[in-house]
């Protein structure tokens, strides 16, 4: 039985704290959906023949897959043996020559689900191609932005036919078109990312505004360090373990500073300790709000400080909202700033967090003029009993289902959108140690919320 409407996951007992503190979690992280997407991208460019090893299988690398096969790109899929929620992903470089489209009236049809960075990517690559492509998603992909892309594409001397400047588009192939190109991050660094992956082959020069320091924009340097270090000529690529999905795990610890349950294993640490640095989600066992008493979380700042300041892109990833989700239980107060890009992605996720985390009893307040959201500490006795909404976003049940590891009484309707990055999320969760973290979740009734029966089996936990 696949994972059903409503859940409930519930708060790790004293005694299996205990055994978790005697012997952690030692929990594996599938493979970065950031990477893996990019690297499909580039392979397909490629002269050779890449294995992606480690490369992540979920939703959206699933879509990324599906498009290139549709394109004509030979695309292997074959089990990882070091990780069953991981691939072995071979791609067939198209040298540069990206496979001819349809017609105007026939387009080849791409469907991207959700995925910010098959919708960004793809537009930008099939430009390279010839004929006519049409590209298209689930509706709340069609509201999400793509404007700046389809602009900075047409300044470049291509055709992308969209009424509204979003998806679904018509993308006319042109070849390469050498020429500089600069593109605003502000709505999405997704776009200047898909300038970069295929610029090689089109000859684009890109370059972000004046005033967007590289260091603010995470994504984007990541792109350019893989540009500079894939085999583009063939070969193997390991794609790193996802930092966005181990922050709600690293949260773990957080909510449990005299435990400590978790061990995450082989995800690349922040650069300062030695690590790739691409990306920055690294960085979030430092900044995470922390349940230890004041003076005792190593200086991180919730991510609170630096987020007032609007350039500073990067305490916009993914694991913001892990810190927002955990901050009600922070032994201080956190103000979270300049979260305006978040009401463009999977759902307006400013609102969202803010009025499920009001349903579990926390103090939130928005200030709309400045994206912030502020939070003041709660007793975790004082928060719970509520049905939380997830509005399709893998994001807000992963958040929610890391706050019930303390909180009583939450309930999660719509888990399955977990397989948007982590299809495997639950299983990790409800394994027994030391491969997961042993939690009980339980299957409820959509109508009553009574809970049925404890899921245990690991296919009753997948989000397919
Ligand atoms: O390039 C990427 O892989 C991503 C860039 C970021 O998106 P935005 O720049 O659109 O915020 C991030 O939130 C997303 O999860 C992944
Ligand atoms: C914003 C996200 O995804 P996408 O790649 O679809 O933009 C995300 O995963 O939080």
């Amino acid at each position: 039985m696949p994972l059903p409407d409503l859940i409930e996951v519930v708060p790790l007992s004293p005694e299996a704290l205990a055994r978790l503190k005697a012997a952690p979690a030692q929990i594996a992280i599938p493979g970065s959906k950031s990477i893996t997407n990019r690297a499909i991208v580039l392979a397909a460019l490629g002269d050779g023949a890449v294995t992606l090893q480690g490369a992540l299988w979920s939703e959206d690398t699933e879509a990324m897959t599906e498009c290139m096969r549709t394109l004509g790109i030979n695309v292997e899929v074959a089990a990882d043996p070091l990780n069953a929620a991981n691939r072995r992903i071979t791609v067939h470089g198209c040298g540069g020559v990206v496979p001819p489209g349809g017609t105007e009236e026939a387009p080849t049809e791409l469907f991207v689900a959700n995925a910010g960075t098959a919708a960004r990517f793809l537009t930008a690559m099939v430009c390279l191609g010839s004929g006519v492509y049409r590209l298209s998603g689930v509706p709340r992909m069609h509201e999400r932005p793509q404007a700046e892309l389809v602009r900075a594409l047409r300044a470049l001397g291509y055709r992308v036919d969209t009424p509204n400047e979003r998806l679904p588009a018509l993308v006319h192939g042109g070849g390469p078109r050498p020429g500089p190109v600069l593109v605003s991050v502000s709505d999405s660094s997704q776009f200047a990312s898909a300038l970069l992956l295929s610029s090689a082959r089109g000859g684009w020069v890109v370059s972000t505004p004046e005033g967007s320091n590289p260091d603010e924009l995470p994504y984007v340097e990541m792109t350019r360090r893989l540009v500079e270090t894939f085999p583009h000529g063939g070969g193997d690529f390991q794609v790193e373990p996802d930092a966005s999905s181990a922050s709600y795990f690293h949260a773990a610890n957080a909510l449990f500073p005299d435990h400590l349950p978790v061990r995450v294993l082989a995800c690349q640490p922040p650069k300062r300790e030695g690590g790739t640095g691409w990306q920055i989600d690294a960085e979030f066992p430092r900044l995470a709000p922390t349940a230890a008493a004041e003076g005792d979380n190593g200086g991180g700042d919730g991510d609170g400080g630096a987020a007032a300041d609007p350039a500073k892109r990067a305490k916009l990833a993914p694991r913001v909202m892990t810190a927002i989700a955990i901050a009600p239980l922070a032994s201080q107060p956190h103000a979270f700033a300049s979260l305006g890009v978040l009401r463009k992605q999977e759902c307006e996720r400013v609102a969202a967090l803010r009025d499920e985390l009001r349903k579990c009893k926390a103090s939130v307040e928005e200030e709309v003029a400045t994206d912030t959201l502020s939070i003041a500490p709660t007793a975790a006795a004082s928060l719970g009993d509520a049905t939380v909404a997830t509005y399709h976003d893998h994001r807000m049940a992963m958040c929610f289902a890391t706050l019930a590891l303390k909180v009583r009484g939450i309930k999660i309707e719509g888990p399955r959108c977990v397989r948007k990055t982590v299809p495997s999320f639950f299983q990790i969760l409800a394994a027994s140690p030391p491969s997961g973290l042993g939690v009980e979740v339980w299957e409820c009734n959509a109508a009553t919320g009574e809970r049925l029966r404890r899921l245990e089996a690991p296919e009753d936990l997948f989000a397919a």
